[in-house]
């Protein structure tokens, strides 16, 4: 797919799609719980679509039409087992978090996914799990999809996670509804806080205290509607795209902006760019707001690191283009778990932005950029790497020559509409 310099700014209003972990969230708890779950504004994405096709697997009734979702739940122990291997295509999130699941249940099921999920590490949530009890295994025996869960009793603990993940997190919390008592997670920063969140708001007891979630085994789980907000990550391509196309004004409307997610806001703040949050609200606890974002001619190089990053970790791609035009340096530092994503993000974003003739250097959990200088386009390959295709969509707006992305068509895994929402704003 080829993509030019911006010769018009970007200008109008959009509603981005629903939030990816939200969506995936809404139909877990809504499996699990008593009743009718309602989904509005539902991602229809790929891997909240892998999710989807998981649980009807296992009996669940799910009817999906574009306006909203419905899950007939069948309550905590309601689920049947699977007649097939459940396959979690491109997704992290929906292998992580059902596995927590599947280690409460009563039947043994296999799971598996894409060549990528087949390399992405599942020993993260294999050792918390055993810890508790479950069966669980790599059966390639290296650490990775696809997993061979077997019925087992589990047991209460209280764990302490090398990473700030939300799958992490979020899996032992499911487990932990299936436990023999107070299950708690103390993660080294706080990562998204969806789970806990919408698990209290279908009726869990589960508590929050610092980097520490806790939750209570065998809740009474009933259906609720879960009113999904626009994805912040989604939301973060045409942020970056009107802070660099001159004369540039975009109102993204109904942004999920969860403190926990917020990152990308904060970074742009200490940039410099014009952005102004109007309308804020709050969604079934989940906080929203309209995004003014104007074109911001001097943006400046910052510091990215530490508690910050969980808070935007799909988004250090698009920030490193950001980072590019923006003037001065921009260290990016302890996101060494853009390494395990879909791809290996960090080696592509240094790879191809040098491609393009920006400068900038590699680092063992990062990288330092030296933006502000013009660049041109390349050829560049997604590696069906959602994120990737959508960042070089959006750096090719402020590069000299055309750029063509290769296997550009992975954006359907977060965001279908991507390349005609950028092209209606460029209209
Ligand atoms: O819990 C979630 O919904 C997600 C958590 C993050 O992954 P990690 O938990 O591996 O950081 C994020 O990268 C992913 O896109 C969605
Ligand atoms: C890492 C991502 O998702 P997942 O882990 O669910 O595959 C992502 O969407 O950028």
């Amino acid at each position: 797919m080829q993509f030019q310099k911006a010769v018009r700014p970007l200008r109008g209003e959009i509603s981005v799609p629903g939030d990816k972990s939200i969506s995936h969230r809404a139909v877990m708890f809504g499996a699990i719980s008593e009743g009718t779950t309602e989904v509005t504004n539902f991602l229809q994405g790929a891997d909240c679509l892998s999710t989807i096709s998981c649980f009807r697997s296992m009996g669940i009734e799910i009817k999906n039409t574009p306006e909203r979702i419905l899950v007939h739940g069948k309550g905590l122990h309601g689920l049947s087992a699977p007649s097939a291997v459940l396959d979690c295509g491109n997704s992290g999130t929906t292998t992580r978090l059902i596995s927590g699941i599947l280690a409460g249940q009563n039947f043994s099921s296999t799971l598996t996914g894409d060549a990528s999920i087949q390399k992405r590490p599942m020993g993260r949530i294999i050792n918390p799990l055993t810890q508790m009890g479950a069966s669980i295994r790599s059966i390639p025996e290296n650490g990775c999809a696809p997993l061979a869960i077997n019925s087992h009793p589990l047991h209460a603990i209280s764990y302490l996670s090398p990473v700030a993940s939300a799958q992490v997190k979020s899996c032992v919390l499911l487990a932990g509804l299936y436990a023999d008592g107070k299950t708690s997670v103390t993660e080294p920063a706080l990562s998204r806080n969806h789970t806990e969140l919408m698990l209290k708001f279908f009726g869990a007891d589960v508590a929050s205290e610092g980097l520490t979630a806790s939750v209570l085994p065998d809740p009474d789980l009933h259906g609720n509607l879960v009113r999904v907000p626009g994805d912040i990550s989604s939301a973060a391509y045409f942020i970056a795209a009107a802070l660099i196309v001159p004369g540039s004004e975009v109102l993204l409307k109904n942004v999920g902006i969860n403190p926990t997610r917020d990152g990308m806001l904060r970074v742009c703040r200490a940039m410099g760019a014009d952005i102004t949050l109007l309308n804020e609200q709050n969604s079934g606890g989940e906080p929203v707001a309209d995004l003014l974002v104007r074109y911001t001619p001097s943006l400046s190089g910052t510091v990215i690191e530490g508690e910050l990053i969980p808070t935007l970790i799909d988004e250090i791609p698009i920030i490193a283009v950001l980072a590019a035009t923006a003037n001065g340096t921009t260290v990016i530092r302890n996101a060494e778990e853009l390494k395990v994503k879909e791809s290996n993000r960090l080696d592509i974003m240094v790879n191809e932005l040098t491609a393009m003739g920006v400068s900038l250097e590699g680092t063992d959990d990062g990288m330092i950029i030296e933006g502000g200088k013009p660049f041109h386009g390349a050829q560049i390959d997604s590696r069906l790497d959602h994120r990737i295709a959508m960042s070089f969509a959006i750096a090719s707006l402020a590069a000299e020559t055309p750029t063509e992305i290769l296997r550009a068509g992975c954006v359907d895994i977060s965001y279908p509409t991507f390349y005609q929402d950028l092209a209606r704003l460029q209209a």
